[in-house]
């Protein structure tokens, strides 16, 4: 049986789709046991970034490593894996991912998720993904929330999927997502403000001064440390969210990295009708220099980013 509803899913990517969803399956099982497993926040070790590893990380960059080994997949690059592993030399495409991802919130029951981007592979594996953002064929997140859910697209428009706990598959639920022009909500991780640019600083002043201020409407604040759920919102009900580049070192470039989680959420917020930018340029005409490297990201409805677009200048 089928992990997804056949529906919108263009045929040659349809066994890497089922080959994800199937995986997401199981680790929303695992995630739902939370303490009743084993511990899934446990630090493990460090990834190539430097950043600390959760068990639950690790358990889920092997879960969809093997999943995707039979599915399609030539190139995988993750989050975990310094570098890119050849899956299968038959494969047609590369598939970046970020497992786990918002992994401080594993322990406390808070929605995390999983970022996926895939191109038509390359010969060479580096080459699959160090290209323009706007050569993604898909991109998608699942977010493993009160719901599990799969935003997908595959460059006509973002779908929405939910795993229905009485058939066990994800099943089509809303065929174009429309993320809303206006917005009445931003997101920044307020504890850098001391780190912030000053363009940064000018539009999150704006946004707090509210009716009173330029904007001439009140603004509401969401944080919530994990990037799909920041993002599932802001395309369900509009608003900003902005991780840019700061005074801290190591934020040169912002906290995010390009190939798995910068542009996949770029791809999808724009097949939406928004817009996703470093500050400046819009993502998907950007490329990663790295496997692992940074990128600013602001993104979500149209107006908003365009006006921080012209604080930048
Ligand atoms: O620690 P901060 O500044 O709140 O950063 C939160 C950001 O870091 C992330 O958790 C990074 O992702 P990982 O958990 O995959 O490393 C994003 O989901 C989130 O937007
Ligand atoms: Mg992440
Ligand atoms: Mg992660």
């Amino acid at each position: 049986m089928s992990a997804i509803d056949k529906a919108l899913i263009p045929e040659a990517l349809f066994p890497t789709i089922d080959a994800l969803c199937a995986t997401a399956v199981k680790l929303s099982a695992v995630i739902a046991r939370g303490p009743l497993g084993q511990s899934l926040g446990a630090g493990v070790g460090e990834n190539s970034d430097g950043d600390q590893q959760k068990a639950l990380d690790v358990m889920a960059d092997e879960m969809f490593e093997a999943a995707l080994r039979p599915a399609g997949v030539k190139h995988y690059a993750s989050e975990e894996q310094e570098t890119v592993l050849v899956l299968d030399e038959a494969g047609a495409y590369a598939l970046a991912i970020d497992p786990l991802d918002g992994s401080s919130n594993i322990d406390v029951n808070v929605t995390i998720g999983t970022i996926f981007s895939v191109f038509e592979a390359e010969e060479e594996a580096e080459a699959s993904f160090l290209r323009p953002a706007s050569e993604q064929i898909a991109a998608g997140y699942i977010a493993y929330g009160p719901q599990t859910l799969m935003a997908v697209t595959f460059g006509t428009g973002t779908h929405l999927y939910v795993l229905d706990p009485e058939t066990g598959a994800f099943e089509l639920a809303t065929g174009q997502m429309d993320l809303p022009v206006a917005a009445k909500e931003f997101s920044i991780n307020a504890s850098n403000r001391r780190h912030w640019t000053l363009p940064v600083r000018a539009y999150v002043e704006e946004c707090e001064a509210g009716v009173e201020g330029a904007k001439g409407k009140n603004m509401n604040f969401r944080w919530v440390g994990s990037l799909v759920a920041e993002t599932h919102r802001i395309l369900t009900r509009g608003g900003t969210f902005l991780y840019p580049s700061d005074a801290r070192k190591g934020y040169e470039k912002g906290r995010l990295r390009m190939v798995y989680e910068v542009a996949p959420m770029a791809f999808l917020v724009e097949q939406a009708g928004g817009k996703a930018t470093d500050g400046k340029t819009p993502i998907l005409e950007l490329q990663a220099g790295a496997l692992h490297e940074r990128c600013p990201l602001v993104f979500g409805s149209a107006e908003e980013v365009d006006r921080i677009a012209e604080l930048h200048g």
